[in-house]
């Protein structure tokens, strides 16, 4: 379904990486398995039948903008607009896609503006995003100058949308999204010098072991972001929900920002610091016409946007860097 050949090409120029081709086809042919994923195929049928357009320019810098609408005819809209909508939802962005503006559910924008400035230079650095979605991050650091740039995902459908948009972003550009969550990275990379973890931790049912997992990824002295739901408390305070939070099911460890820090040096990394501390407004996530399904409005109590509707604190989402050993 997609060519990952210019990828494995690119890999072979970089001796840490290198090794991990052995293994990294069959693991892509893994993620990305009809048997795994039933709807493959309609997503498939979705990138064979996107019109072929030359964007004029792109914009990845300072928002992801491809093309622009005299790029494009009316009949070429609506082609692209109905073929996008077949991988409903569409959570993470937005994108302007040449006439087409995709309105996610997160301003996604918003998360790399609070992030960005934390980060050390992207110029010239090879970088990882775990847990990244259909890639929208990833086009910013490499607008931030990255040389390479990784990200990864287990969602097949996520991994088929940043391929729909990167038909227009240019297939040769050095940014790719490979369908496999972090266990399936071989241990001890060491490769990367900047790697980010963002809304993914509290998903790990051990946090320690994804602490450990992130460390193993980076070069010594290279800067891990972590960003993920935390809650207004001291060391050693952690909610563990018992059932769900905010509706979702798969959910953990949501630690206070001292306890994550602890964990994090405990790890073995250093310059742990807390950089952002931001409560997620229904501004930022929300229902629009490309994420038809209930959105954090819905999520909260009604009478209170303090709390979940299961009475748990509202989601406060703290963005953390350190330095591995
Ligand atoms: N084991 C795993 N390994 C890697 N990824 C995983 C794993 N399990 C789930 N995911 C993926 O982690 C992502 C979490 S969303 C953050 C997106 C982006 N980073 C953002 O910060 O906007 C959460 C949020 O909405 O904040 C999803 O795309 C999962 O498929």
């Amino acid at each position: 379904m997609i060519d990952y050949t210019p990828l494995y090409a690119g890999l072979q120029h970089i001796p840490e990486l290198r090794t991990w081709l052995a293994t990294l086809p069959h693991q892509i042919a893994e993620g990305l398995s009809p048997a795994r994923w039933g709807d493959l195929p309609d997503w498939q049928a979705v990138l064979e039948a996107l019109p072929d357009i030359t964007p004029s320019s792109s914009e990845i810098a300072s928002e992801v903008r491809i093309g622009s609408a005299g790029d494009i005819t009316a009949e070429q809209t609506a082609q692209l607009e109905s073929q996008l909508h077949r991988l409903h939802p569409w959570r993470k962005g937005p994108w302007t896609v040449f006439d087409t503006f995709i309105d996610t559910e997160w301003r996604s924008d918003w998360k790399w503006d609070r992030v960005a400035p934390h980060l050390h230079d992207l110029n010239n650095r090879l970088v990882l995003d775990v847990g990244c979605g259909s890639g929208y991050h990833c086009w910013r650091q490499f607008g931030a100058g990255a040389r390479r740039v990784i990200g990864i995902d287990p969602s097949a459908k996520f991994v088929a949308q940043f391929y729909a948009l990167k038909k227009y972003l240019g297939l040769d550009k050095p940014v790719d999204v490979l369908p496999l969550g972090i266990e399936a990275l071989p241990d001890n990379l060491r490769a990367f010098d900047t790697t980010l973890s963002m809304g993914v931790l509290y998903h790990r049912r051990s946090p320690l072991d994804h602490l450990r997992e992130l460390r193993e990824t980076l070069r010594p002295g290279g800067q891990l972001l972590l960003e993920t739901l935390v809650i207004d408390g001291g060391a050693g305070e952690c909610l563990v929900p018992e059932g769900r939070y905010a509706k979702m099911r798969n959910v953990w460890f949501f630690p206070s920002t001292a306890t994550l820090e602890s964990w994090l040096r405990k790890v073995g990394f250093t310059d742990v610091k807390t950089v952002d501390l931001d409560r997620t407004t229904v501004e930022e996530q929300r229902k629009t016409d490309w994420m038809r399904f209930e959105s954090l409005v819905d999520f909260l109590d009604p009478e209170d946007h303090s709390k979940t509707i299961e009475g748990h604190p509202a989601p406060l989402r703290a963005t953390l860097t350190a330095t591995a050993p």
